[in-house]
């Protein structure tokens, strides 16, 4: 899969992409001019945080050369946004409207109204859609992990996402296998994570595991256990040199 050149292959190195949280358009400013430091592949917006006019980031991210995601997340998957607000599908909406968007996360837990719709018309622009699947307090077994990221293909995403949470060592194990064994099923790019400092290594080994992004920090983190991008990339080449 390619989107603005960047290109998403199944067991190459992952791309690094970094979460943007600011609540109003000048701090969005600042963390999006953080991000020109190098090593970072693609951006998240993650909407949810943002108070301010929308528009005024759409403005902006017309020089964006990068890929762009726009994400609403709601406080059940680790977000902001209350789900019951009405404004959920209207913003994403005027996201895949925008023509800066180039790519939008779903939630697979909620019960997005028109989720499917919203699908179509994201699609209809050749905009791709990340469908995603959180858990901050646990780890599914191998066969539940499997059918969630199952699931979230067959709902129509063109590449899932399961981010999870570890207690133990153990648990990032699995979501290693569950990773591995899922990228040989599924005719999808897929990407994983085991969240908190436990699972930290799971951001990393994405070349060996399957995954095709790895989300890390260069200000403020998106989720627990988020590695600096300067770390990440350096972790990242170091395992590529391995495999080739
Ligand atoms: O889904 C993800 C992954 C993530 O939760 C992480 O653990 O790095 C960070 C979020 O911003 C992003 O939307």
């Amino acid at each position: 899969m390619e989107i603005k050149g960047l290109k998403l292959e199944k067991l190459s190195q992952p791309k690094v992409c970094v979460a943007i949280v600011a609540e109003t358009f000048k701090d969005f400013v600042s963390a999006w001019n953080d991000t020109q430091c190098g090593g970072i592949d693609l951006i998240e917006w993650r909407a949810d945080y943002y108070k301010d006019d929308q528009s005024l980031v759409f403005d902006l991210l017309v020089k964006e050369d990068r890929p762009v995601i726009y994400t609403i997340r709601t406080k059940e998957e680790g977000g902001q946004w209350p789900y019951e607000s009405i404004d959920y599908e209207k913003s994403y909406k005027r996201a895949i409207d925008s023509g800066v968007i180039d790519l939008i996360d779903l939630e697979y837990k909620r019960n997005i109204p028109n989720k499917k719709n919203l699908m179509v018309r994201a699609k209809s622009k050749g905009i791709k859609v990340i469908h995603s699947y959180h858990d901050f307090s646990n780890t599914p077994t191998l066969a539940d992990g499997k059918e969630i990221l199952q699931e979230l293909h067959i709902e129509g995403a063109d590449i899932v996402k399961l981010a999870v949470m570890p207690h133990s060592k153990q648990d990032v194990l699995r979501l290693l296998q569950i990773s591995i064994e899922a990228n040989a099923q599924l005719d999808c790019p897929i990407i994983t994570m085991s969240m908190g400092k436990t699972g930290a290594l799971s951001r990393l080994v994405g070349e060996w595991s399957g995954s095709v992004v790895t989300f890390g920090t260069v200000s403020v983190a998106s989720a627990p256990g988020q590695v600096a991008v300067k770390t990440l990339v350096e972790g990242l080449e170091t395992i590529h040199t391995l495999y080739n």
